[in-house]
């Protein structure tokens, strides 16, 4: 955790959002943490929240994460921090439990891509929503003739997919905010080589089970295929926990950390 060279440690958690999320995904947490006496950041991946950044010219993962992987190595030695995924940030906290692993005390998957590093996805995880709608709308940024640059969720579905049990207010402000996310970043997520060292972190996964974009099957498919050391269940929850059971989910970290002080 923290070790700051303090009496107590910081325990110190770091936000990853998830496609078309930003930093600003995770207001509600990180009020009740820092107003709780933690410390927390939440980063803005390339492209993404207010990085500067057109999304459609970020090329690979390693460039999309380096905001992420910038924070880690900067951080003070002896210094661990706690690391959450939203969704696909699931693949940017894997690559950074790889790259930073003694970074890390603990990570956790909300919603997440958890895919264990060498193994290979079932095609099935990996087709954004495998339903009937065609909800995904594509930026061709170098032209029709080639493959497409970004990815956002088509207005109308919004509320449905990524929000419906979340305040109105929110739908609102997000659907202001969300911008389209880098396909080729993607691309090369969770392609990791076998990384036994990063496996001796401590994961959790906590499950949202009124989920309408990445449902309980499939979730439930990533937790079998690499089992965490705890998994919780926010029954109320849509995709997007950080807004429609903020406080539940809160709590849930608090549990999950508390097993580091044992
Ligand atoms: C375009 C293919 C690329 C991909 C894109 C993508 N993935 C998600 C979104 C987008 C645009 C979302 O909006 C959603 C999210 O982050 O919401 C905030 C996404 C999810 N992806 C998940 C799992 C998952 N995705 C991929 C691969 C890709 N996603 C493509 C390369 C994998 C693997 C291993 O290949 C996995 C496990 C979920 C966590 C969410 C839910 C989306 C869904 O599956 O319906």
């Amino acid at each position: 955790m923290g070790g700051e060279g303090g009496a107590e440690p910081v325990i110190h958690f770091v936000f990853v959002h998830g496609a078309s999320h930003g930093a600003w995904c995770w207001y509600k947490l990180t009020t009740l943490l820092d107003a709780a006496g933690f410390k927390s950041t939440s980063v803005d991946l390339t492209g993404a929240g207010i990085s500067l950044i057109d999304s459609n010219i970020v090329f690979d993962s390693d460039q999309y994460n380096r905001p992420l992987f910038s924070l880690l190595s900067d951080l003070p030695p002896h210094h661990k921090v706690i690391l959450v995924g939203h969704s696909i940030g699931g693949g940017s906290v894997t690559e950074a439990l790889c790259k930073f692993t003694d970074k890390i005390s603990m990570a956790i998957y909300l919603a997440a891509s958890m895919v264990r590093p060498g193994s290979i996805p079932s095609p099935h995880l990996s087709n954004i929503h495998v339903g009937e709608e065609d909800i995904w709308e594509y930026t061709y940024g170098e032209g029709t003739d080639k493959p497409p640059t970004g990815v956002l969720i088509k207005p109308e579905f919004i509320r449905h997919y990524y929000y419906s049990q979340s305040p109105l207010e929110d739908v609102t402000l997000s659907s202001k905010l969300l911008r389209p996310a880098p396909m080729r970043a993607f691309q090369d997520l969770d392609k990791l080589p076998p990384n036994p060292e990063a496996e001796k972190v401590p994961r959790v996964y906590i499950k949202t089970a009124k989920d309408n974009l990445f449902d309980s099957v499939r979730q439930d498919l990533l937790v079998e295929n690499w089992p965490p050391s705890q998994l919780y269940v926010l029954e109320d929850s849509d995709h997007s926990a950080f807004f429609s059971v903020p406080t539940t989910l809160f709590a849930y970290l608090l549990r999950a950390v508390s097993f580091l002080q044992r």
